[in-house]
């Protein structure tokens, strides 16, 4: 999937192991998403947002929050008066499934 792909899918319920993607999918997935990494566990991914003020920055982390609630798909936030550093991740898998890849997509349209 390219980002747009990515950005215009839903997340599904999913749960179990089984539904962890392999590293080579997370590898795929990755190239398609510039900005986001691994974080050093290499079960979550992350990106730092800056913004202009706090005005700016709270405006992004509500709408990332609206999004996170119709997609029944929560980030992990960590905010500042210009920043969001944000950490996707699927806990009902212990790991990486599509659907923070979806998030991560969406999220970049909302920045954008
Ligand atoms: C019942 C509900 O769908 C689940 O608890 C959802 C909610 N949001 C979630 N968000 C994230 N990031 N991972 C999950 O496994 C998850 N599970």
């Amino acid at each position: 999937m390219n980002h747009a792909e990515l950005a215009a899918a839903h997340c599904q319920p999913l749960k179990g192991p089984d539904h962890a993607l392999s590293s080579e999918s997370v590898a795929q997935l990755l190239a398609q998403l510039p900005g986001w990494s691994l974080a050093a566990n290499g079960r979550e991914l992350q990106h730092e947002f800056r913004f202009r003020d706090f005005h700016h920055t709270m405006g992004f982390v509500n709408a990332v929050a609206w999004m996170a609630n119709r997609e029944d798909h929560h980030p992990d936030l960590e905010v500042g008066y210009n920043y969001c550093r944000m950490r996707y991740s699927t806990h009902d898998v212990g790991g990486l499934s599509l659907n923070d890849f979806i998030c991560a997509a969406k999220v970049d349209v909302i920045a954008a």
